[in-house]
């Protein structure tokens, strides 16, 4: 089964949230552990217990274990292996981007199902452009994996790139979003190419300026929670495709741990605040 057609059963079944599951040292000690790789690996493999049976994606950052060196990676994996098992896609967030020869050796990490690091999907940057994206484009329709790529980030400062005019006019942003439409065109229920587009947007561009959001493909808003952004934010900002958007949310679910059923009331909290979506 595509990604595409994954997603739309696991947000069908159980709802509009991704929770990110970001290791940050202070969070870590906030649950009475040591920044270690021993505290890293009990941080998130609680937190893989308390959010993975309730939520549709769940969202590795792949930075907060590699500070670890081997020993985070090895976390790292056994997070999307047990995340998997718990019935959540996983989205494997490295924001990867790079001339295509190495864009291939990138895809092969993190899409091909023989790698220990093998996700549903990754996040990509496109700011190379566009066409360097093409070996994971290729290599995610292989194994039926997904991408999600970087369109109008969460960020106050991606405006100074994203936002700029393109040579055909439009913002380069939007050009990107073309980019998915085409790749997503004919795609049913909806094609495996995602944007990030983030719920914090409306603070810095007009959501009326024209742009339409509903390219027939996943849409991951990030900067719902911590960051700011909320259900009223999502439902203004995405109009009629909201219904295709996973909020993601990492330090706003990952604070009401270490206790496994206060992360799980957190994340079914945070579900039903992102019921409307549907
Ligand atoms: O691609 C992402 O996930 C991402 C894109 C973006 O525009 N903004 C953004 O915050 N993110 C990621 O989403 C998560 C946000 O974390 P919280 O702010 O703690 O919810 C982090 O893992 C960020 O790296």
């Amino acid at each position: 089964m595509s990604f595409g057609a994954r997603y739309v059963a696991a947000l069908a079944e159980r709802g509009h949230l991704c929770a990110g599951i970001d290791p940050h040292a202070g969070l870590i000690q906030a649950w009475g552990l040591d920044d270690t790789p021993a505290g890293l690996e009990r941080f998130a493999l609680t937190a893989v217990e308390g959010l993975a049976p309730h939520v549709p994606l769940i969202k590795p950052q792949s930075a907060f274990y590699e500070r670890h060196g081997s020993r985070g990676v090895a976390v790292l994996e056994r997070v999307i292996a047990e995340s998997r098992a718990a019935g959540a896609l996983v989205l494997l967030d490295v924001k990867r981007g790079d001339i295509g020869s190495t864009s291939q050796a990138y895809a092969d990490a993190y899409l091909d199902p023989a790698s220990p690091l093998a996700a549903d999907a990754v996040t990509v940057s496109p700011y190379l452009g566009f066409g360097s994206l093409q070996p994971f484009v290729d290599t995610a329709t292989k194994h039926d994996a997904g991408l999600f790529v970087l369109a109008f980030t969460s960020n106050k400062e991606g405006a100074e790139v994203q936002h700029a005019t393109a040579a055909g006019g439009g913002t380069i942003g939007g050009l990107m979003l073309d980019h998915l439409r085409q790749l997503d065109a004919g795609a049913a229920p909806l094609g495996s190419f995602g944007a990030v587009i983030g719920a914090t947007i409306g603070a810095v561009h007009d959501p009326d300026a024209g742009l339409d959001y509903d390219f027939n493909g996943p849409i991951l808003a990030p900067g719902y929670g911590a960051q700011g952004g909320t259900p009223d934010d999502l439902a203004r900002i995405f109009g009629p495709a909201a219904r295709h958007v996973a909020a993601s949310s990492s330090r706003g679910l990952l604070q009401a741990g270490p206790s496994t059923t206060a992360l799980r009331d957190a994340a079914l909290a945070a579900r039903e605040e992102l019921a409307a979506l549907a």
